[in-house]
């Protein structure tokens, strides 16, 4: 596993498309910095473990990604996407379901399993309903979830384990096709079962999905990833950034 220290994008070792590329991505609270300067590229079908200290602004970081920054925070910094610049805060809607982000905790609705599968085909895509089913299906199949709930798929997900949900929730991003998979500590809620069925499933995406996977446990990120981003927690003496 490649260590990669914040700093000028690295080149491709293996030649292949770049997904997201992050140049000097800062985080700004007016003109205190919270996050960053951070830069990193995700390399198609590398899953990417993104660590540092408690406060160091992961969680922030998937957030600047997919365009939910918490009010009154701003970014600074280039991302691209499949190699063009993103233009953030324009209700860019392709971004949606290009780059997508699954939270630390579940966010299961009140519907059945099948329509939380769906709620992003639904929503983001407008997938044609003849998709919708198989598109369901194969998704929770590629969460591993699919053999648990496939007699149960009219069921309401509430009654799910929290394990299960998770891996729905991966379900759910997956099923919208993203070039880029944004985990948040997607274990750090469970029971060490429920975290080894999560941790399978995110292992069986490895060299198939682009995923950036934030973790505090060492271990993890070097059982899943292929390699790792570290970001600190800014320097307290650092000049604030120019132009704010
Ligand atoms: N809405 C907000 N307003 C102001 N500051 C915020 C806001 N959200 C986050 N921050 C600050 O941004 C910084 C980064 O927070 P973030 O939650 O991204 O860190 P983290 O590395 O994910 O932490 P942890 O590992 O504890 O989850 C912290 O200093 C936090 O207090």
């Amino acid at each position: 596993m490649d260590d990669v220290t914040p700093g000028p994008v690295p080149e491709d070792p293996a030649g292949g498309g770049s997904v997201i590329a992050v140049r000097g991505l800062q985080i700004l609270d007016g003109a205190k910095r919270l996050v960053g300067p951070v830069s990193f590229e995700l390399a198609a079908g590398s899953t990417t473990g993104l660590c540092g200290p408690s406060g160091a602004g992961k969680s922030t970081v998937l957030r600047a990604l997919v365009d939910l920054l918490p009010h009154g925070l701003r970014r600074q910094g280039e991302i691209d996407v499949l190699g063009r610049p993103v233009r953030y805060g324009k209700g860019d809607a392709a971004l949606r379901s290009t780059v997508v982000l699954v939270p630390q905790t579940p966010v299961v609705f009140g519907g059945s399993v099948l329509e939380n599968a769906l709620f992003g085909l639904r929503h983001l895509m407008r997938a044609p309903k003849a998709e919708l089913r198989d598109r369901a299906e194969r998704a929770l199949r590629e969460a591993g979830l699919w053999d648990e709930v496939a007699t149960r798929l009219d069921t309401p997900a509430q009654t799910l384990s929290n394990g299960q949900r998770q891996r729905l929730c991966l379900a759910r991003a997956l099923a919208l096709e993203p070039a880029a998979l944004l985990l948040d500590e997607p274990t750090s809620a469970l029971d060490e079962r429920s975290r080894d069925t999560v941790e399978e499933s995110v292992a069986a995406l490895r060299g198939n999905r682009t995923v950036l996977l934030v973790s505090h446990d060492p271990a993890q990120v070097e059982r899943l990833c292929d390699r790792t981003v570290r970001i600190d927690l800014p320097k307290p003496s650092e000049p604030a950034p120019a132009g704010v």
